[in-house]
């Protein structure tokens, strides 16, 4: 790994350029692609995530998203193209690395132990401790005191810290899990799928805290299938199609027509109308067009970011 010369001398900083990253992106992979023995699982990909702006990858099954995950998030190598922190050329060998450079990832299986406490997840495996060994103790009131702070830093309101983590809503804990990686000093937020399996109004409260992180300066990586979720709070939106960038655009450059076409298929439903054209019964003629499968539906909020 190449992070001890980021001293911020100009001498070092001429050198970062030099070793190909784009100067203030936080991460960067280009023309980027992973295979797994045979099977070509990414390839050529190119991605920028910038402090304070949402970088969105949509894709269907099997597109690529994972792939792309755990590429940055250091549980996978690429095996072509470049990948920057920094500006710097970096290859992870474990998540810690990653960690290590404040890149934090939120599963959408989020790591918690369901009957703890709220306060006593936020902490997991980073428990505060208090007095010198051999009494050095859990400092109870200190976690307690400081994730109810950094909740409300972020504008989550719980009634009880002491609740078990089990007993709040999915997209309330998708929101302890965003703030307690920020707490833990994300830089660069990966959230996978986080609003895969909630409703719309839970949708609604996890988006608003993607909104949050990005307000506090975070860069965030938002992996989803829902092209609406993604126009509510994107800055720039990248589609993976079976292992390839199909559309990658900023949001001036990209409606939420577009968008939604393009994760649609336009040339999927093609097809499958030409199946259905094989079946007696059905006229496809008066099967509707694409554009008016894929016309959007009004999104609340929309263009608010
Ligand atoms: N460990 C692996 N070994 C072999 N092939 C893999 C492996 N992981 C993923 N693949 C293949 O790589 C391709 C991309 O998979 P990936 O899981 O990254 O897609 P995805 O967009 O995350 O899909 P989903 O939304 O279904 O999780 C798929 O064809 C998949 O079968």
């Amino acid at each position: 790994m190449t992070s001890s010369n980021h001293s911020g001398a100009h001498g070092a900083v001429i050198a970062d350029t030099a070793a190909g990253g784009e100067a203030g992106a936080l991460v960067e992979l280009r023309n980027a692609g992973k295979s797994y023995g045979n099977i070509r699982a990414l390839h050529g990909v190119s991605l920028t995530v910038h402090p304070g702006r949402v970088t969105c990858v949509l894709g269907d099954n099997g597109a690529g998203k994972s792939t792309l995950i755990k590429i940055v998030s250091g549980l996978h190598q690429h095996t072509e193209g470049e990948f920057f922190v920094d500006g710097l050329p970096v290859r992870f060998s474990t998540p810690r690395e990653a960690l290590d450079k404040g890149i934090a990832t939120v599963y959408q299986d989020l790591a918690t132990v369901p009957l703890m406490p709220v306060w006593r997840n936020f902490f997991l495996g980073s428990e505060m401790t208090k007095g010198a060994w051999p009494l050095r103790r859990l400092d109870i009131e200190r976690m307690k005191r400081t994730a109810d702070e950094e909740l409300r830093n972020m504008g989550i309101v719980l009634d009880d810290l002491e609740q078990p983590i089990g007993t709040l809503s999915g997209g309330q804990r998708q929101c302890v899990a965003i703030a307690r990686a920020v707490y833990f000093g994300a830089r660069v937020l990966i959230l996978d799928e986080p609003t895969a399996a909630l409703g719309v109004k839970q949708s609604g409260v996890v988006l608003k805290y993607i909104a949050a992180a990005r307000e506090r300066g975070l860069g965030v990586i938002f992996i989803t299938h829902n092209p609406h979720h993604a126009y509510m709070v994107g800055d720039h939106f990248s589609v993976l199609r079976l292992g390839t960038m199909e559309l990658t655009a900023s949001r001036d450059r990209v409606s939420l027509e577009e968008l939604t076409n393009h994760m649609a298929g336009g040339t999927e439903l093609a097809a499958l109308k030409h199946e259905l054209s094989q079946v007696r019964g059905v006229d496809v003629d008066r099967l509707p067009e694409e554009k008016d499968l894929t016309a959007p539906v009004a999104a609340p909020g929309e263009g608010t970011s």
